[in-house]
């Protein structure tokens, strides 16, 4: 039944999660859950070596699939990484992927699956909307998705942010059958985790939650998943921040990166409408960047959402409705120890306008409360330095 005053939406929700501290031991089930016999793991560089990363990969060798290793994947991964990554996963006769990381290795093992059987390049899935017109379904092998860090949730998405190496640009590249047939979500994996990538990344969901509640579009799933991704930063990043083996607190970390991803669905806002060209040209953590940006964005869209934030802030523990809010997030960041802007961060008061026009073209505006324009953009930049 439809009527002209019902709303309309697009709706879409993740796949099979294995959720639980020990569960990467379930590496070769969800292999055989997802058709893969011959895994290539991909993840980044910093986590070549790490222990987990071995774990990961004995208990492959113990259950006696073939698999291979692919671990030169960078920080904001580029098309250069894809290429490389796509090589060796064709020269090893490879049947699937098992993306494992943080967001880099996520995304760039996802695309590595998605563009093993594409014959365009990878610019040419750029989330604009018109998806069913590319990917050849046929080409794209089946994906597992193993997080070690909890911000993202890139491991529940759809899609891949891919930074063009030639114009410093990050892209999104989307495609529905990028979204990962299986996901072990295992806390212990986040443990090691330094302090600022703990924060970092934390922020990170704290900001899909934050940019889903404010984006004006109807999504009420969405909507609500956001509120409680957002009470379970606020309650249990500081633990897992002050005590990184705090299981109870990784956990619902995880969940709440989980949870910011599927929210997101609902749209994003100028938090990541600024982080993108930034990391893009110099570089920054994603999450830390979008820490930075979130009191100016607070304060440009604070007419839209103020009313919003009121009801909500009684359920996130926070006093003062929105303007209590506004507060609490400077003295969030400052508990990480989080850049106090974006010059401490290395950004150049010189490059903001063409930062601003970056930001004009990034997808993300489009969920942004307030109409975002050049000139609110560049007080946006001018407010976050
Ligand atoms: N696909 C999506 O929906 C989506 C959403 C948001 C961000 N992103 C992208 O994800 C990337 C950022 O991901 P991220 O914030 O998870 O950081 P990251 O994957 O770049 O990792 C940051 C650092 O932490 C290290 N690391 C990861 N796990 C660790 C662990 N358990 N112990 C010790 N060190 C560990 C990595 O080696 C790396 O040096 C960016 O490229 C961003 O654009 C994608
Ligand atoms: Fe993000």
């Amino acid at each position: 039944m439809t009527s002209s005053t019902s709303p309309a939406a697009n709706w879409s929700y993740p796949t099979a999660i294995r959720f639980g501290a020990g569960r990467l031991s379930e590496l070769p089930e969800a292999c055989i859950a997802a058709g893969i016999t011959r895994p290539l793991l991909v993840t980044d560089k910093g986590l070549k070596s790490m222990e987990i990363t071995t774990r990961a990969l004995d208990i492959l060798d113990a259950a006696g699939l073939g698999r291979g290793f692919f671990a030169e994947v960078d920080p904001n991964p580029s098309e250069v990484n894809l290429e490389a990554g796509l090589k060796v996963y064709r020269e090893g006769g490879h049947d699937g992927v098992i993306a494992f990381g943080g967001g880099s290795g996520l995304d760039l093992g996802k695309m590595v699956a998605f563009m093993a059987g594409q014959s365009r390049p990878v610019w040419d899935f750029e989330d604009i909307g018109d998806w069913w017109t590319r990917a050849d379904p046929a080409g794209i092998a089946p994906i597992i998705a193993v997080p070690t860090t909890a911000g993202t949730g890139s491991e529940v998405g759809r899609a891949s942010v891919i930074t063009n190496s030639e114009t410093h640009v990050k892209k999104i590249i989307f495609h529905p059958k990028v979204l990962p047939a299986v996901v072990i979500c295992d806390p212990e994996l986040t443990v090691g985790m330094p302090k600022h990538i703990t924060a970092g990344t934390g922020l990170d969901a704290f900001a899909h939650c934050v940019e889903a509640f404010s984006s004006p579009h109807y999504h009420p799933m969405s909507h609500g998943i956001a509120l409680e991704g957002m009470r379970l930063v606020i309650e249990n990043l500081p633990r897992a921040y002050a005590d990184g083996t705090d299981i109870e607190a990784r956990a619902n970390m995880m969940s709440a990166a989980a949870m910011g991803a599927v929210a997101f669905q609902k749209g994003l806002g100028a938090i990541h409408a600024m982080s993108h060209p930034v990391g893009a040209v110099y570089g920054t953590h994603h999450g830390t960047t979008n820490a930075v940006c979130m009191p100016a964005v607070l304060d440009l869209n604070a007419p839209a959402i103020r009313e919003r934030f009121d009801r909500a802030t009684g359920y996130l523990g926070i006093e003062g409705g929105f303007a209590g809010f506004r507060s609490f997030v400077t003295e969030f960041n400052e508990g990480f120890a989080i850049p106090k802007g974006l010059g401490e961060m290395g950004v150049g008061a010189d490059r903001i306008d063409d930062l601003v026009d970056m930001a004009l073209a990034d997808p993300s505006c489009g969920g942004n409360p307030v109409e975002l324009t050049k000139d609110n953009l560049k007080g946006l930049f001018d407010a976050a330095m």
